[in-house]
C-alpha cells in the first residue's frame, strides 16, 4: 500500500525527535489528531438541482491555544490531505511561537465551476456544518487555496447569525470592513520574504546576483514574486496549473501581475503573444520550471510537487516552500545528498497565520493597528525564529527542516508537561 500524505508528513516528527528531550507521552499525544469531521454540505444550484459536497476540518492539536488554519476548496481535498495540513499547522504555529494549535478545513469542489452566488451558498453551508466544532477560543479558520478574503466575509457573517452575535474573532482573512487586518492578504508572501532576506548573507548571496523560479501565481506566489522582483532579486520563471514562462534576463512581475488581475487569467500571459512585450520569454511547463538552473526555487502551488521521481532532477541551490508539504520526505534525503538546502514550510510560508494571530488580536481587543506596525511586527517575528532556526541546524549539524521541527517540538513538550499527567486521564 503506498504511504499516505500524512504518513509522510509523521517521518518529520520522527526525524525531529531523536534530537529533542520530550517524553514518550508527549510523542504519543503528536501522533493523531485531537478531532476530526466529515460533513455533507447540500447546496441548491442555480439551476434549481441539489448537490451535496464533502467538507472536512480537523483540529489536529490545541495544547498551545485555540486550534488555527486554513479552509481549502480544490476538487482533490480529502481527510488525508486536511489532517495533514493540520498537522503542519499546529507545528507551524509553534515553531513561530504563536499561542494557537493547528487545524485546517477544506471542501472537495472545484470552486471555478461555480457562479457567486453558489459559491455564497456553498460558503455558508460549510460554516452551518461545522458551526459547533469552530470559534474565537476554539477553533479560527483562515483562506487557503482558492479561498479568499470575500468568502472569508461570508462566512464569518453566517457564524455570526448562527451565534446572534459579532464574532469577527472567529475567522481571521476577512474584508477589512467586517475586521479583517491590513496587511493579512499579503503577509504569507511577505513573511517569506522576511525569511529570504535573513538567510541571504548568511548563504553569501547578494539580491542582485540571485535567480529565482515560482511555482504557483495565486495568493503567495504572486506576492513574493512582486516582493522580491521589487528588492532586487531576479525572477526568472512564474508559473500556475496551466503552465509558465521562463526569461533568463528575468520577468517584469508588476506587468505581469497587472495583466493577470485585469484579464482574471494568468494563462492569457504566456498564451497571448501580443501581451508580451513583458520580455521575451519561453513557455514552459511546470515539470521544466522545477528543473530550472537557478539559485531559489519556491513551490508555492500544492503539496507533493518534488518527490523521490524528479528530485534528482533538481538543479536549484536553494528551495524555499512557501506551498504547504510541496517536498516529500523522500526527496528531501536526495535533495541533502545533492547539497540542495531546503528551508521548510512551517518557517517560511508562516506569515499568514502571523498576520492572521494579529488580526484575532486586534478582534479581541477591538484595536485596529497600522500596516507598519503589522509589518514590523511580523518581520520581527521571522527574523528571530529564522535567526533561532538556523542557529539549531548549526549546533545539532540537522537540516533546516529537522531544526524547524525540534524547535516547534520543544514548545509543544512544554505545554504537554505545564498541562501535567491530569490530560491523560491517569488510571
Ligand atoms: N493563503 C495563505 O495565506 C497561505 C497559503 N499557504 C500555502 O501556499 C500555497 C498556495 O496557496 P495560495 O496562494 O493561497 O492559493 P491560490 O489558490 O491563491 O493559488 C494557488 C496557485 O497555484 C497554482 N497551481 C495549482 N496547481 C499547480 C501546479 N501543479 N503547478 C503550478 N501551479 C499550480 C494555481 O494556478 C494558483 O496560481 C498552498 O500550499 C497553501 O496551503 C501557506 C500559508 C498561508
Ligand atoms: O491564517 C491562518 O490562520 C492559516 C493560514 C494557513 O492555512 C497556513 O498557514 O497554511
Amino acid at each position: 500500500m503506498s504511504e499516505s500524505l500524512f504518513d509522510q508528513a509523521s517521518i518529520r516528527l520522527a526525524d525531529a525527535i531523536a534530537h529533542v528531550n520530550i517524553s514518550e507521552d508527549a510523542i504519543e499525544r503528536l501522533k493523531s489528531p485531537k478531532a476530526s469531521l466529515q460533513v455533507s454540505i447540500p447546496v441548491r444550484m442555480d439551476d434549481g438541482t441539489l448537490k451535496v459536497f464533502q467538507g472536512y476540518r480537523v483540529r489536529y492539536n490545541d495544547l498551545r491555544g485555540p486550534t488555527k488554519g486554513g479552509i481549502r476548496f480544490h476538487p482533490n481535498v480529502n481527510m488525508d490531505e486536511v489532517q495533514s495540513l493540520a498537522f503542519w499547522m499546529t507545528f507551524k504555529c509553534a515553531a513561530v511561537n504563536l499561542p494557537f494549535g493547528g487545524a485546517k478545513g477544506g471542501v472537495a469542489v472545484d470552486p471555478k465551476q461555480l457562479s457567486k452566488f453558489e459559491l455564497e451558498r456553498l460558503s455558508r453551508g460549510y460554516i452551518d456544518a461545522i458551526a459547533d466544532f469552530m470559534g474565537a477560543d476554539v477553533d479560527i479558520p483562515a483562506p487557503d487555496v482558492q479561498t479568499n478574503q470575500t468568502i472569508m466575509g461570508w462566512m464569518v457573517d453566517e457564524y455570526s447569525n448562527i451565534q446572534r452575535r459579532l464574532c469577527p474573532a472567529a475567522i481571521t482573512g476577512k474584508p477589512l470592513a467586517m475586521g479583517g487586518s491590513v496587511g493579512r492578504e499579503t503577509a504569507t508572501g511577505l513573511g517569506a520574504f522576511f525569511v529570504i532576506e535573513t538567510l541571504l548573507p548568511l548563504l553569501n548571496k547578494q539580491r542582485e546576483q540571485t535567480t529565482v523560479a515560482i511555482q504557483g501565481f495565486g495568493n503567495v506566489g504572486a506576492a513574493i514574486a512582486d516582493l522580491l522582483s521589487k528588492a532586487g532579486y531576479k525572477v526568472v520563471a512564474v508559473s500556475d496549473s496551466k503552465g509558465g514562462i521562463y526569461t533568463p534576463q528575468g520577468l517584469d512581475v508588476p506587468s505581469i501581475i497587472s495583466y493577470k488581475n485585469s484579464t482574471r487569467s494568468f494563462q492569457a500571459v504566456y498564451c497571448q503573444d501580443s501581451v508580451c512585450n513583458l520580455v521575451e520569454h519561453t513557455k514552459i511547463t511546470n515539470e521544466e520550471l522545477l528543473k530550472l538552473d537557478v539559485d531559489i526555487l519556491i513551490p508555492a502551488a500544492l503539496e507533493n510537487q518534488i518527490k523521490e521521481l524528479n528530485a534528482h532532477q533538481i538543479r536549484a541551490k536553494y528551495i524555499f516552500e512557501i506551498a504547504n508539504g510541496p517536498v516529500t520526505p523522500a526527496a528531501d534525503r536526495i535533495l541533502e545528498q545533492q547539497g540542495i538546502m531546503v528551508f521548510p514550510d512551517i518557517l517560511v510560508n508562516a506569515g499568514g497565520v502571523t498576520v492572521s494571530y494579529f488580526e484575532w488580536v486586534q478582534n479581541r481587543s477591538g484595536f485596529y493597528w497600522t500596516i507598519e506596525e503589522i509589518n514590523d511586527r511580523l518581520k520581527q517575528s521571522m527574523v528571530a525564529e529564522t535567526l533561532r532556526i538556523w542557529k539549531i541546524a548549526e549546533q545539532k549539524q540537522i537540516s533546516m527542516r529537522t531544526a524547524a521541527y525540534v524547535h516547534a517540538l520543544t514548545r509543544l513538550s512544554e505545554a504537554i508537561e505545564a498541562k501535567g499527567t491530569r490530560a491523560y486521564y491517569a488510571q
